[in-house]
């Protein structure tokens, strides 16, 4: 196991790669160039650049989130196939750079969703949260609200020149079911897994979060049945998952540990993002502190599942509490995130000495 933060770079993250490299047990972050639009060629110098600053602070970058896919390539329309050879392209350069892992997902027209940026906790911490009643019916209201609150920072997967023409991308995926949608999702990956065979490069697709359709827009990868039929559209360890816990455990019918343990015994799972979510009700949620006692996931079962089938891959927490006055990104600051690793760590130290392998 690796643990890592995210870290979106410089200028774009209120965290420095000095202060990562003091977290105990950080060995490396998860980079992005997110200022390179949806759908271009990440240019080989770029990364290179990127790549050495991260490494002159004494941190790896192995692992990039996200190489996100452009809505043509969602939509399955005759232009896919020219963003298709970019993402291809930019997949050798990143395996030139000695990237192991891209992680990306396959929503359409939106990453993840909330309803509040900013909830505030009984602790006086703020969070993350979701409840279906306060989602607006319009989603540019929503994207609109998710700006305003955002602190100033782009919120990743929200690119404004691609939302920009959101009412004409809702109109485009009124003819794109479920079916369509996994059927785009075949025609990319076969297109890039050989790529990645060669620059020996994971995909490592992210669960819908959360874990069910929005605003009718079709979702495919948000339970055990969808993740099984996704690893077998080609069927290779290149076309992995990032298994993250808060986006699937979300849906109280998804067991996470039990997941955890058929994909990471397959040896699908090469990124896990790992982070505690409390269910209020039905879709109605919020995030928490990484500790067990705050959610509703069990994190030792979690990291047990991951142990006990030999995960070798990358791990970091996710979105953290906003704590100790601290002024990030949403779910992006350091010091509850810094938390969250050293108690994921514990637990992984436990689980060595308790039984070695
Ligand atoms: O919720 C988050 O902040 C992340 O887990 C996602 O934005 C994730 O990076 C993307 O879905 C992956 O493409
Ligand atoms: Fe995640």
């Amino acid at each position: 196991m690796k643990m890592i933060l995210r870290w979106f770079g410089e200028g774009d993250d209120s965290v420095a790669l000095w202060q990562i490299r003091q977290i105990p047990g950080v060995s490396g972050i998860a980079g992005a160039l997110q200022d390179i639009p949806v759908g271009e060629v990440w240019p080989q110098e770029r990364i290179d650049a990127l790549k050495s600053q991260v490494n002159q602070a004494g941190l790896e970058m192995e692992v990039i989130e996200s190489v996100n896919i452009h809505d043509d390539i969602k939509l399955g329309v005759a232009s896919r196939d020219q963003y298709i050879e970019n993402y291809r392209q930019t997949i050798r350069n990143l395996g030139k750079a000695g990237v192991k892992v891209i992680c990306y997902n396959f929503m359409p027209v939106f990453d993840w969703t909330r309803s509040d940026l900013a909830k505030p906790l009984a602790d006086g911490s703020t969070v993350l949260s979701y409840e279906e009643r306060l989602i607006p019916k319009d989603p540019l209201k929503m994207m609109e609200e998710i700006e305003r609150n955002a602190n100033g920072f782009s919120m990743p997967g929200w690119e404004p020149e691609r939302l920009k023409e959101l009412k004409l991308l809702f109109e485009k995926y009124a003819g794109v079911d479920a079916e369509k949608l996994t059927a785009n999702l075949k025609y990319f990956l076969e297109a890039v897994i050989p790529v990645c065979e060669e620059a020996d490069v994971k995909m490592a697709i992210h669960p819908d979060d959360p874990a069910w359709p929005i605003f009718g827009l079709p979702r495919i990868v948000n339970s055990r049945e969808n993740l099984m039929t996704l690893v077998k559209l080609v069927d290779s360890p290149y076309n992995g998952l990032t298994l993250c816990t808060g986006s699937l455990g979300s849906n109280p019918e998804n067991n996470v540990p039990e997941i955890i343990r058929e994909f990471s015994a397959m040896g699908r799972i090469h990124f896990a993002h790992v982070r505690n979510i409390k269910i209020e009700g039905y879709r109605n949620f919020h995030e928490v502190s990484h500790l067990s006692s705050d959610g509703s996931l069990d994190m030792f079962a979690i990291m047990k599942a991951l142990y006990d089938t030999g995960f070798q891959g990358y791990i970091r927490p996710d979105h953290g509490r906003m704590i100790w006055g601290e002024k990030a990104r949403p779910g992006y600051g350091l010091y509850d995130r810094a938390l969250g690793v050293t108690y994921l760590n514990g637990l992984w130290e436990a689980l060595t000495k308790m039984s070695p392998r």
